[in-house]
């Protein structure tokens, strides 16, 4: 998985290796639904929204094998982001990201691992290698979850290639034997004191999943 173009808007290019070893390439466009604005006094600010504007799609795409579901960066940190997609059928999340120093070493693994324990999919990130010189300093440690939670492959924060299977039967089989989709209370999670709170992106979360 490859990333390019500008923080919250960028260009992508998949890699998708196909049966046989041939490689087809997919270039999709997609933007960054959820904002970096954060204050972590004395180690980070961030304020996106002062130079960006968000998008405000969800980003799909099938391959031969299976279905894809994408968010950049900070939007790992949304649950209901995640929900959706898992609920239209993807089986897999990609999150191009650049966590930082701060955040990275203690939420990066945690939020890939929770998001695929959650929705019960395979989570895949990458992130830029760790340039220790640059204006902000990536964390790196691109990574593969699968939907038990646990990490299949990882990397440090050097520039790296990491492999992993996306096994649709292992995850149908995690899917029988914790059988969350069939268990959810839909009936309770719709009462008016679960409505989201105007700052998260209640907009997109409405769509039918
Ligand atoms: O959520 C974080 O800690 C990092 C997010 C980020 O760097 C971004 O969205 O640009």
């Amino acid at each position: 998985m490859g990333w390019g173009g500008s923080e919250n808007y960028g260009l992508f290019r998949f890699d998708l290796m196909r049966s046989r070893g041939n490689r087809k390439n997919l270039e999709i466009d997609l933007h960054q639904v959820h904002l970096f604005d954060i204050d972590v006094p004395g180690k980070i600010t961030f304020k996106e929204s002062e130079i960006l504007s968000p998008g405000d799609q969800f980003t799909m795409f099938k391959t031969p094998h299976c279905t894809v579901g994408v968010g950049i960066c900070y939007d790992i940190r949304f649950a209901e982001m995640a929900q959706i997609y898992a609920n239209k059928g993807c089986h897999l999340l990609l999150y191009p990201g650049a966590f930082n120093m701060t955040t990275g070493p203690k939420h990066w693994e945690l939020l890939q691992r929770g998001r695929a324990l959650d929705n019960q999919v395979y989570v895949a990130t990458a992130s830029p290698a760790r340039d220790t010189g640059a204006g902000y300093v990536a964390w790196g440690h691109s990574c593969v979850v699968d939907p038990w939670g646990e990490v299949i492959a990882a990397t440090d924060e050097k520039e790296s290639v990491i492999y992993a299977d996306i096994d649709l039967e292992k995850q149908e089989e995690m899917r029988k034997m914790i059988p969350l989709k069939q268990q959810k209370r839909h009936d309770l999670y719709h009462s008016p004191s679960m409505n989201v709170d105007k700052d998260r992106r209640g907009d997109l979360y409405q769509v039918n999943s």
